[in-house]
């Protein structure tokens, strides 16, 4: 991965700790909002992830390209594939049960990934700073072995609840946190 500086945590960085709330080992994480692009089952033309953690800190989650993911005819858009690394890694930091949100967000795109591709998508915290959460994952085609088509890294930053009141819309939508 082409990480940068911003991305990379910095000496003194903790490792990251799973809420005990969390889901246990290869429990399904389950949507956060049903409406959500990445994990909500609602979504019409949404990633539909089905994401689990197979130890408390890795997100493994998986979806298929579908027409609607499409940027060049019959390949996948970059944006699509980076919201379905930021779903992830979003899914991964969500496991020590604190709000975080996307600071900064690097991908490297390593292979066209053609519509009908079932991805296998990765993410991991590598350190914890103050409000800052550091990042990777990687999306794999076709089995949890296979090429890697992206890789990413993030900063995630860990805001409080009032951030989604103040600027989302949560009045009259169903909000839920892994119900
Ligand atoms: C309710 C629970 C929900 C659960 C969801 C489960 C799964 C979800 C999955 C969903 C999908 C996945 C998730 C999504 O998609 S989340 C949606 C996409 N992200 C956003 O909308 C975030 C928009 N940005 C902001 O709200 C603010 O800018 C934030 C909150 C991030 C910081 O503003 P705030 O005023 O609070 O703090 P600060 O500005 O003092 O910054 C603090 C520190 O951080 C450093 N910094 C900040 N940004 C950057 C940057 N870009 N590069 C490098 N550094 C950066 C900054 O220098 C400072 O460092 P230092 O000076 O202290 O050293």
């Amino acid at each position: 991965m082409t990480r940068s500086t911003v991305t990379t945590p910095p000496p003194g960085a903790v490792p990251p700790e799973t809420h005990p709330d969390a889901p246990g080992p290869g429990q399904p994480l389950g949507p956060h909002y049903s409406r959500c692009f990445g994990c909500g089952p609602d979504h019409p033309t949404g990633l539909h992830f089905e994401a689990s953690s197979p130890d408390g800190l890795t997100v493994t989650a998986q979806f298929t390209v579908g027409e609607n993911h499409q940027g060049a005819p019959g390949l996948a858009h970059g944006g699509v594939l980076a919201a379905a690394m930021d779903e992830a890694l979003g899914s991964s930091i969500w496991l020590l049960r604190k709000p975080y949100v996307t600071g900064r967000l690097e991908t490297d795109f390593l292979r066209p990934v053609p519509v009908g591709t079932r991805l296998f998508v990765k993410a991991w915290c590598t350190g914890i700073s103050g409000r800052k959460a550091y990042l990777e994952g990687e999306a794999r085609m076709g089995a949890p072995d296979g090429p890697v088509a992206v890789r990413a890294a993030a900063l995630f930053i860990e805001v409080t609840i009032d951030h989604f009141v103040e600027h989302g819309d949560v009045s009259g939508h169903e909000f839920e946190v892994n119900p």
